[in-house]
This record gives structure tokens, sequence and C-alpha cells, in this order.
């Protein structure tokens, strides 16, 4: 039993429990354990003694206040973490017996566990030798009641252990408390790590969330002068002698209908014309369909240009279509005119394919006779080598000898290639084949490059024209810089496109949709696509898209090719009427009264304003109902008229013209088709028969959304819908130009109103005049009379033949 306390008191590992004193353990290790020691009733005081010192693990875990917080937590340490406690945790415990004077006094009386072992045998092999030397049966009895007494003793002992422990924790407590006061600095070392051992409890520590960051503009990631432009109002108009434009200039251009400069123009004018607002650089210019951009470049370009005395190319515009081409043609032809008076007249000149190449060469290029002996001497040599190296049967040598450089009439003199044009407009197409293919085309001294439908013109690759053009140019020199005007109604913002323009200190001029806006609200809509101020927009849901063509017939009959006595009651739709519309995406419900009204009264149903106003339209006015299907063109000369249709195809364009035609014969001579696949002189004529009032409906394809003129169109038709923001801008753009209303129609069919509604009606991306919304026509199917549907399906029926016929003919001509 003693040997069991003894074994407990005196653990195997010594290095752990530096407060022993090397002699007892050294003392401790022999004790031979066949010895059988006696009761430790005697030395119980050592044995607490033993027990302060030495306390067993599990007591040591739990009587450890100072440094239990730690311990506690091993369990849940990496290994490495426990173990570095532990080699921590035994001096924090010695400290406080260190500083413990009292105690360390009153364990210093204590006899040490040495002397007690070496006692113990003595006193035992007293004892033993006493009890050795008694009658056996005494002994017996004697030894029960020592067992007794020694269990006593020995429970004596354990609570006195305890006892001393408890001390020992109280005495540890208050030192370790004293020494913090006290600030010892072993103390203050150990005390840093403690928190690292009580965050391995807690969730570790992160990093502080970062701050959301306000939303960016969609503005942010555009260069400055992109994010921030020049922002003009709609109203900001101006003479042209304010802009600087020289008297008898502005009195010319007045004579022609320009009677003062529209806001884009004013804005733009100064910037480029000598004067106190000219600014270097380039020049982007986004504003809306009709409102002038034409002028607003022509102007600079050709006052530049009838300045100087010789003809070079020094003024290039590049655009989309040939249509378009001749009507920046007419335009330039009108300034060169007001310029021409003292000064050179710019001479204009286009190349757009439409001829063969070397028609168009010879029109732009000249052979002009140069006293150059030297060059003349060189062309003699060369002309010599080729008729020695030469075989005269070869079938180039009639090209070789009829080449004009070969042939210079005069002595030391050379035929040189000089241009006839100042300024040549084109398609980018054949502006390259002339760079590639005309000799002496250069645009060594072009000064102006102007590039009109930029967006549209920045994404085609066509023969990667970008890159020839901007590789042609001289390099920009002080002397002769290159100034470049970019423009279109929906400027692109893509900064890689418009890089490819190489720009030079680019500014960018918006025109505002409304009287202007400001701070977020003009951040917003910087990027919108602005609307003409006066173009009024409205859809017609089909309810069975088989019946498309007559709802466009009735929409003809009702709306469009009825002369109006007032222009706002050719669109009955009303504001509240859209506004109470635009909550739902689908045009499906129909008022009882406009179901009950018949198709040719086509009419808001929402308004009964307009219900009267169609009433009106449609009673028995004997004029109204006589010219009902008279086309608009013999209204006074300059009133809106006419309707521009547009379908999604060549095909639909030219299959719906002549199903018109068909449906409604008062019609068939009124219809023209503009699509790329007419011929260029058909498309001409039927341009010119529409501007002159011979015709009065154009159905197109969307080769003529973009940058056509037809002034005082008064209807655009969305037959088929476009298939983007940008498409739906133009086409509509071809209505409400310069300053005058328009009417813009969409027939939505039954897959097709969401679409629209979303991405065009209520789209972010289009700028409309504030009172505008989109408004909606409802027309009921099942009011449009029988006949109507008879002829229909009997144009059908032609229509169908006429393709067999053509078919057949196609056939046989094959
Ligand atoms: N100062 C002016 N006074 C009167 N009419 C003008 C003036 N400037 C231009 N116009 C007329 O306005 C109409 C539209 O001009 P223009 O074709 O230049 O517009 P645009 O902005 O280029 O349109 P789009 O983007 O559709 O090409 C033309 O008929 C033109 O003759």
């Amino acid at each position: 039993m003693s040997s069991q306390l003894y074994a407990r008191y005196v653990p195997p590992s010594k290095k752990k429990t530096p407060a022993i004193a090397p002699e007892a353990t050294e003392t401790a290790t022999p004790i031979p354990s066949a010895v059988s020691p006696p009761p430790p009733v005697t030395r119980h005081d050592a044995s607490s003694s033993y027990a302060r010192y030495i306390p067993p693990s599990k007591t040591k875990t739990k009587s450890q206040p100072a440094v239990l917080l730690p311990e506690s937590n091993e369990g849940r340490e990496s290994p490495s973490a426990a173990k570095r406690k532990r080699e921590d945790v035994i001096p924090a415990e010695q400290k406080p017996k260190k500083s413990r004077k009292s105690s360390e006094r009153k364990e210093s009386r204590l006899p040490s566990p040495e002397p007690m072992d070496v006692d113990k045998p003595d006193t035992s092999s007293d004892e033993n030798s006493a009890s050795a030397n008694a009658p056996s049966k005494k002994t017996n009895v004697e030894d029960s009641d020592t067992d007794l007494e020694a269990d006593k003793k020995h429970k004596k002992v354990l609570e006195k252990r305890e006892k001393s422990l408890r001390k020992a924790e109280k005495f540890a407590k208050k030192a370790a408390k004293k020494s913090k006061d006290e600030g010892e600095p072993e103390e203050i070392e150990a005390a840093p790590e403690e928190p690292a051992e009580i965050h391995d409890l807690v969730p570790l520590p992160q990093p502080e969330p970062k701050p959301e960051l306000p939303a960016q503009p969609a503005t942010a990631s555009l260069p400055p002068w992109l994010a921030t432009p020049i922002r003009v109002s709609p109203t900001a108009t101006a003479s042209f002698s304010e802009l600087g434009i020289e008297e008898d200039v502005e009195k010319s251009l007045q004579s022609k209908g320009f009677k003062e400069a529209f806001a884009v123009q004013a804005a733009v004018l100064p910037l480029v014309l000598p004067g106190p607002k000219q600014q270097p650089g380039d020049v982007l210019v986004q504003a809306a369909t009709g409102s002038g951009k034409t002028l607003s470049y022509v102007l600079p370009m050709i006052q530049d240009i009838s300045k100087s005395t010789t003809t070079r190319l020094r003024g290039l515009i590049v655009m989309p279509t040939r249509e378009l081409v001749a009507q920046a043609q007419e335009v330039c032809e009108t300034c060169a005119i007001a310029y021409g008076g003292s000064r050179k007249r710019a001479r204009i000149g286009t190349a757009v394919g439409n001829h063969a190449l070397k028609v168009e060469q010879a029109a732009l290029m000249d052979q002009e006779m140069r006293y150059d002996p030297q060059r003349y001497k060189e062309h003699q040599r060369k002309l010599d080598a080729k008729w020695e190296s030469s075989d005269v049967e070869t079938d180039g040598e009639d090209d070789m000898l009829c080449d004009d450089e070969s042939f210079p009439t005069l002595l030391d003199h050379v035929l040189e290639p000089t241009p006839k044009v100042d300024i040549l407009i084109c398609t980018p197409g054949r502006l390259v084949d002339h760079l590639k293919s005309t000799p002496g085309f250069s645009l060594e001294y072009v000064k102006w490059l102007v590039v009109d439908e930029a967006d549209k013109l920045l994404g085609q690759s066509f023969q990667q024209w970008l890159e020839t053009v901007m590789g042609s140019f001289k390099p920009a020199s002080r002397q002769s810089p290159l100034r470049k005007i970019i423009l279109s109604a929906t400027m692109t913002r893509d900064i890689g496109q418009l890089n490819s323009l190489r720009l030079q200190r680019p500014k960018f001029v918006m025109l505002e949709g409304d009287a202007g806006r400001d701070g977020d609200e003009a951040d917003q809509t910087s990027q919108a696509h602005v609307l003409p101020s006066l173009l009024v927009e409205s859809t017609i849901k089909i309810e069975n898209d088989g019946d498309k063509p007559i709802y466009l017939l009735e929409l003809l009959k009702s709306k469009i090719m009825t002369p109006r006595k007032d222009s706002s009651k050719a669109n009955s739709t009303s504001s509240d009427d859209t506004s109470s519309d635009d909550d739902s995406d689908d045009d499906t419900s129909s008022d009882d009264d406009s179901s009950e009204s018949s198709a040719s009264d086509a009419s808001d149903t929402s308004s009964d304003d307009d219900d009267s106003t169609s009433s009106e339209d449609d009673s028995s006015d004997e004029e109204s109902t006589k010219t009902s299907n008279v086309p608009l063109a013999k209204t006074t000369e300059h009133s809106p008229r006419g309707v521009l249709i547009f379908t999604k195809s060549n095909e639909t364009a030219v299959r719906l013209g002549r199903l018109l035609a068909l449906m409604e014969p008062a019609y068939a001579t009124s219809i023209g088709t503009l699509t790329s696949t007419t011929r260029n002189s058909a498309r001409k004529a039927a341009l010119n028969a529409f501007l002159a009032g011979k015709l009065s409906i154009l159905v197109a394809s969307d080769l003529v959304s973009r940058g056509l003129d037809l002034p005082n169109l008064a209807h655009v038709v969305n037959y088929d819908i476009p298939t983007s923001v940008t498409s739906y801008v133009h086409r509509v753009g071809r209505t409400a130009r310069a300053g005058k209303e328009g009417f813009a129609w969409t027939l939505l069919g039954s897959t097709e109103a969401r679409w629209f509604w979303h991405e065009i009606a209520r789209s972010a991306a289009i700028e409309r005049p504030s009172k505008n919304k989109v408004g909606r026509l409802n027309m009921d199917a099942k009011t449009f009379n029988d006949e109507v549907k008879e002829r229909y399906a009997e144009a059908l029926e032609k229509l169908g033949q006429e393709a067999s016929v053509t078919k057949r003919k196609d056939k046989s001509v094959v």
C-alpha cells in the first residue's frame, strides 16, 4: 500500500517535474519492490507534502487554475499545439511557488521525501522486529487493530493531501494574481501567448469585409471625352452669319430652304470653322435622324476647299449605301454653288460601283502633261526594256502599247494622273477598289474624312476597308492636319471600333432629345438613341398573323391614305391610352366600343375624343369619302405625305407590294418597291417618282432604313418588326425629319408584342420626347368586312399563280 503511495508520489517523468529535488528522485528509484514497506501511518505529513509537489496528472489538471483555461482546450488542439502548451504550462506552475515566500518557507520546513524514505525502513524494521517477537494470536488481533488504525490514518493522510492540494491551488492563484499586479516580466511575456491559445476556440479571425462600391454609371468605362459629351439642346438654333458663314453663302443657303442653322449645325460648325470657337481635333456627332447632320460637315469642308486653287482630293465622305451617296452629293453641290461665287467651286465626285471601274476611274482621274525630263528618260528606258524583253506576239502586247504612260506626246514631258475632284463621296468597298487599282489615286492630300452612319460602317469589315483607308493617309502634320468627322444617330460607344479611326483629340457632340437633362438623368440617357421630337409611335396588334395584309390595308385606308385636315387626327392614340396600355405586355384586350366599330373605322378604343374624331373622319363627309382612295400626293406641296413600309426581306417587300396592288387596285399605280435586288435605275426611278408625288406607297427592305431623306414623308409602317433597337430608330427616323411631324406604325404579330414592348417601347435605350409614349391602335379582325377578306383570298391566289408562272419562265431560261 505504501509502495503504491510512493509510486503515486514519485512519477517516472523527472524532467517534467523540476519541483522535485534531485535527491528525492535518486532515492525513490532504488526502493526495492520486494521490501514490504511499513504502513505509512506515522508518515502522513510527509505524504501530503509529496502530494503537493508531485500531483498525479488528473489532479494536477484540475488544480491549475492559472493555466487551466488553456489546458482545458487541449482536446481540440492539434497535437503540436498541445505539446507547445504543456511546455508553457510547467514554468507557469513553478513561478507562483517561487514568488510565494511564505509558502516556500513552510515547504522548506517540511521533511523532504528523501529523509522520510530513509526513516521509514528504520521504523518499520523496529516495528517488524517487535511484532515478530510477540505471540502469534495476539499478533493477529493486534494486526487487525493495527490495520484498522492504519486505514483511518491513511484516510486522514488522504484528506490532508486533498487539503494541501487545495492550499497549493489557492497559493498558486494568489501568486499568479500578485505577480500579474506587480508586472513580473516572465508573466508579462507569457501573457500574450494565452490569447493565442484561446483564439483556437473561436472562429478564425477574418479580414474586414470590403465595403461595397457604389454602382458605376454606364459611362464609367468610357474615356472622358466620350463619357462627357458636349450636350446640345435641340432648341439651340442659330443664324448662319452668327456661326461665321459669309453673307453671300448664307443668302444662297436660304434660297435653298436652309433659313437658319439647326441645333447640330450650330454646335458643330463653330468647332471646325476658323473662328474664336474653333478647336483642333476630331469630332464625333450623335444626333437624331433628320436633325441635319449632313450640312454640319458639308459646309465647313466646302468652305475650306473653296479657298484652294488647285484640284486635289481633299475631302473624303464614306457612306454605307448608294442612295446616301447620292443624297450627300446633292447637299455638297448646293454648298459648292453657295461658295462658288468668287472662289474656286469645289468639284464633287462619287464612287459607288454602279458603273464599271474604268468609267469611274475616268471620272475621278485625269492625265496631265508635265515637263519632267528626268522621268521622261526613265520612261523611255523602261519602254525600251519592255520592247527588248517581250515577245512581239504576246497577248499583253496591245495593252503595253496602249499604255498611256508609254506615249508622252511631248519631248521631256510625262503624262501624270491627277485627280479631277476635290471631294469624293463613296461606299467603302468602291473606295478600296480605287485605292488598289486606280493609277495615281491617293489620299495623300485628304484634309477631311467624314464617316456617316459610323456605327454601321465601323461594324463592316468588308475588304478590311478601314485599315486600308487609314493606312493610305499621309501622317498628319501641323501643316496638313487630317480632321475626321464621325456621325450617326446611333453612335457606337465601342471604344475598340472608335480606336480604329485613330482619333486625334476627339470631342463628342451630342444632340439631346428634350430640352436638356441634368446630372444623373443625363448620365442615364447619354447612351440612349434619341427619337425626333415630333414623332408619334403606335402599335397595332394582329390577332391572326395570316390576316396581316388585311390589317395593313385597313391601316392605309383609315389612317394613311386619306388626306388629313388636322395632323393630330392621323394618329388618334393618346398618351392616356398609352399609359393605361403600358401596364400589360399583351394588347389582347379590346374595348367593346371598338369591336363594334367597323375595321375601316379603326380607332382608339380608350378615348372618347378619339372615337368622335374617327366618326368625324368616317362621317358622310363626301369629300373625305371621295378622296379616301386617292394618295396624299396631291395635298399641299410641303405637307407631310406618303408612306414607307418596311418588311423583313427583299422578297417580302416585292410580294407585299404586289399583294397590296391586287387587294386594292386603286393603289396599284401608287406603289413602288425599294430593295437591294431592285435594279439601281429602278430604285432611282422609284425614289424620284415618290419625291415628285407620283408614288405614295414605297414598300422596302432595310436597305433604305438608314439615312434616306424623303422630305415630308408622313408615315412609316413596320409591317415586319425590326430586329434591333438601332434598326427601329433608323426606320422610324425616315419620318418626322427636319422638325416636321411624322407617324410610325408597328404591326405586332402574336409572338412579337412582348419583345417589342420590352425592347423598344419601354426601352431605356431609346429616348423619347417627354410626353410621347408608344400608343396602341385597336383593330378588330371580326369587323373586317367580308368583301375585303374575299379580295385578300383572291389576291393570294393570283399571287401564287404569278409566282408559278415566273418559276416556269425561269426554268425555261435555264
Ligand atoms: N438648316 C436647315 N434648314 C432647313 N432644313 C434643313 C437644314 N438642315 C438640314 N435640313 C433638312 O433636314 C433634312 C434632314 O437632314 P439630314 O439628311 O442631314 O439629316 P440627318 O441628321 O443626316 O438624318 P439621318 O440620321 O437620318 O441621316 C433634310 O431634308 C435637309 O434638307
